[in-house]
């Protein structure tokens, strides 16, 4: 099996600011200017309470949302539509129904008019490396949940995105099925070693998979704390629950939300 490497993106965001402009007279600021760098190569996990901006800032970088104020840039271009360098996956895996597994990868391709006989060999590479070795001709109808996420996620790494953008990837996924895509997004990063923007609700999915886990505030979304998490990788979750290192990441992000009324504590 060939490893798939990737040159992950090197990502600035300065003075972003999204203002949603609504029918009412009370304009909602989703995100209200934020400064951030994202080192090529980087997991970065973003959490925060329902409403506060996370799928605005993604959707910003993906360059489906366009920003009020402020500006993206990705390896020194900026971003003001969808570019090669991002791949996307959201929650829903968005497969066609009526496109095989392969087919279903490859439709980036097929729309850019690319050379489809130079990525399906890629394709297959991909579907082995999630474990879905042979199921090219499968439709989605055929494959459970996990399975099709993991053809969502091939299908963004099939044109090698330095950066990755995922929103939620797992959160409609039972929880046995969740902990082994954890586990298996880890493996698939170790490999691919690209820039991953990772948006959850999960605390423990954020600091076991990131190098940073950026919390957001309530709206309008600003960053609260920007936490390094410093554990050595491969990480397992069967053990990183007995770890005092993970468990201090952990609280202090609940500190945070405990602290701005998100969770509280009884
Ligand atoms: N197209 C839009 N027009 C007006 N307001 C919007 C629009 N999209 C999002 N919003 C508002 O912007 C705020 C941020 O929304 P966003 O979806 O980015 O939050 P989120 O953190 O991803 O939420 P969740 O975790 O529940 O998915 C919310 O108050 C939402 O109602």
């Amino acid at each position: 099996m060939n490893t798939i490497q990737t040159t992950g993106a090197a990502v600035e965001i300065s003075h972003l600011s999204k203002v949603y402009k609504t029918r009412e007279d009370d304009d909602v600021v989703a995100i209200e200017r934020i400064d951030l760098q994202f080192e090529p190569g980087t997991f970065v996990a973003v959490v925060g309470p329902s409403g506060c901006g996370k799928s605005t800032l993604l959707s910003m970088l993906a360059g489906l949302v366009s920003a009020s104020t402020g500006k993206i840039a990705i390896d020194g271009d900026a971003i003001s539509r969808p570019h090669p360098k991002i791949g996307v996956v959201f929650q829903s895996d968005l497969l066609l129904y009526w496109r095989t597994v392969l087919d279903n990868i490859l439709l980036p391709i097929e729309i850019k008019r690319l050379d489809l006989s130079k990525f399906r060999t890629r394709a297959e590479e991909l579907l082995e490396q999630v474990g879905l070795k042979g199921f090219g001709k499968k439709y989605p109808s055929e494959l459970s949940g996990g399975m099709r996420q993991r053809v969502a996620i091939c299908r963004a790494l099939i044109q090698e995105p330095g950066l990755l953008l995922m929103d939620e990837p797992f959160g409609a996924l039972d929880a046995l099925t969740r902990e082994q895509m954890i586990m298996d997004m880890q493996s698939m990063w170790l490999r691919v070693q690209n820039t991953v923007l990772f948006i959850t609700h999960g605390i423990d999915e954020a600091v076991f998979l990131a190098d940073r886990v950026l919390v957001m505030s309530p709206r309008p979304g600003r960053i609260d704390l920007d936490l390094k998490i410093d554990m050595p990788r491969p990480r397992q979750w069967s053990k990183v629950h007995e770890d005092k290192v993970y468990h201090g990441y952990v609280r202090q992000i609940r500190d945070i939300f405990e602290a701005k009324g998100v969770l509280v504590a009884h």
